[in-house]
């Protein structure tokens, strides 16, 4: 869709495209923008799609009747908020960059101003699709910057979040969920899901392994994709963080997965589980888990609620296992040369078996949709920075536009409210980009669907 919407810049729809009849699909948008965004009301929709602001205050979002564009004076009309209300509104929500390019940009190529010792820590977080990545980005950022939907690939090529605090910046790097090249082939999805991540590992400290513990059929086993990713990259220290923890019902069950996801080794060191029974009577075979806490490692300040409650599991001194995974070239994901489809079926063959990565220095346990137990991972981040420049200034939250921000807001809108297959092929056109008598941002954008049945 990325190189689809750089090819059709212009107002008339391209051959195959079709510009959103009134009252068609586009009344269908204008409604699901309008229950996404909880405008509150839907009204009939002639050409113009929809008016929102950005990030959190997207929920201002109106579906409006057309306006010719760049007429100030509809845009009195078509706000439908007084000017009290959109600064009460600004003021709790400041956007995460300026609505203006111009101004972003200048920020972007502004000299840091960092202080005389500065740390950084570029991290890397990867998963399969939907495992929460730009949820859990979303939440250490504190800000809604990375498009978030229940639909799979709402992500579609890397994007940067930044943290500064005090001395520590931490350069957070969101990228597409990990999938094979034959997939994306099948799928005819965009080449930056499969590069993307794999370019963010190499500008990675840190790599952080996103799983998703409540989806049944993958939460004990890594993704090939993901092995993959970590044997490339064996130098670059990894932790595991398991997600949508509040959505198991049996917590102990992460006992069993946190052996499955690392082998059984956690920063080189066997993992010995032990009951709280046994912590209290000594004997482990006549008392199965029942309340159980964990210990993953002597720092308890890393330990969330989840696996306090969870488990206990104690390091004990075993010494590092050998990985048998072989690493393969990653250019070969992106050049395709027959050499290079070789060497990916080869490693595919001996990563099939396997499950875990018994490297990861660290586990956390979390559920960044309501922020459980983030904070304690992000301390444990802003813990790992190195000496070094800082790369943005610090009033940088993202690198990416306002546009971009924009557009991936709608497209996750889309994403969730839209049926099936429907957002995956919209192209989204902006129209107009203004600001309102109260300086929030009023954007028009275009909805453009490939088929005919998508426009009814
Ligand atoms: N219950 C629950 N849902 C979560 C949690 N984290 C994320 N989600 C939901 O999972 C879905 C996918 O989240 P995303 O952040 O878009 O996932 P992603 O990994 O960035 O997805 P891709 O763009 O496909 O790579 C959304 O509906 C989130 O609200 C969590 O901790 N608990």
């Amino acid at each position: 869709m990325g190189r689809a919407r750089r090819r059709h810049s212009h107002n008339a729809p391209r051959r195959g495209l079709q510009l959103l009849r009134p009252g068609g699909v586009m009344a269908a948008v204008g409604r699901a923008l309008s229950w996404a965004l909880r405008a509150g009301r839907s009204v009939p929709v002639r050409t113009v799609s929809a008016a929102c602001f950005l990030e959190d205050r997207v929920q201002k979002v109106n579906i409006f009747p057309a306006c010719s564009y760049g007429n100030s004076s509809a845009l009195d009309t078509i706000l439908g908020i007084s000017r009290e209300k959109t600064e009460c509104a600004l003021g709790q929500h400041p956007p995460p960059v300026s609505y203006c390019k111009v101004e972003q940009d200048n920020l972007l190529v502004h000299q840091p101003d960092e202080p005389e010792n500065p740390k950084v820590l570029r991290v890397a977080i990867i998963g399969a699709p939907n495992a929460g990545k730009s949820t859990l980005s979303n939440r250490l950022l504190g800000r809604k910057v990375f498009p978030v939907s229940k639909k799979v690939h709402t992500t579609r090529y890397k994007a940067r979040g930044v943290i500064t605090e005090e001395d520590t910046q931490l350069i957070i790097l969101d990228t597409p969920g990990l999938i094979s090249p034959k997939k994306a082939k099948r799928h005819n999805l965009e080449k930056s899901l499969i590069r993307d991540p794999w370019d963010s590992m190499k500008h990675a400290d840190l790599v952080l392994v996103l799983v998703d513990v409540s989806e049944r059929w993958t939460q004990n086993r890594l993704s090939p994709q993901v092995l993959q990713c970590l044997s490339q990259f064996p130098q670059i220290p990894s932790i595991l963080v398991m997600n949508k923890v509040d959505l198991l019902k049996r917590k102990a069950l992460l006992l069993d997965l946190v052996t499955e996801l690392t082998e059984g080794v956690v920063n080189g060191k066997k993992l010995k589980v032990k009951s709280t029974s046994e912590r209290h009577s000594n004997s482990t075979r006549n008392n199965p888990l029942q309340s159980i806490q964990t210990c993953l490692s002597e720092n308890t300040s890393k330990k969330s609620s989840y696996l306090q409650d969870a488990c206990e599991v104690q390091r004990g001194s075993g010494s590092d296992t050998s990985c048998n995974v072989r690493a393969s070239n990653s250019d070969h994901m992106l050049e395709g040369t027959e050499k290079a489809q070789i060497a990916n079926h080869q490693v595919s063959r001996d990563l099939k078996n396997k499950k875990g990565w018994p490297h990861f220095q660290e586990i956390f346990m979390l559920a960044a949709v309501n922020g459980e137990a983030v904070e304690t991972l992000k301390k444990y981040l802003l813990m790992q920075a190195k000496p070094g420049r800082w790369e943005y200034h610090s009033r940088v939250l993202t690198s990416q536009s306002p546009q971009e921000i924009c557009d991936n807001v709608i497209r996750g809108k889309l994403l969730e409210y839209l049926p099936q297959e429907v957002p995956y092929t919209v192209l989204q056109k902006t129209e107009m980009w203004e600001e309102g008598p109260s300086g929030e941002v009023i954007i028009l954008q275009n909805l453009l669907v490939q088929k005919e049945t998508h426009v009814v």
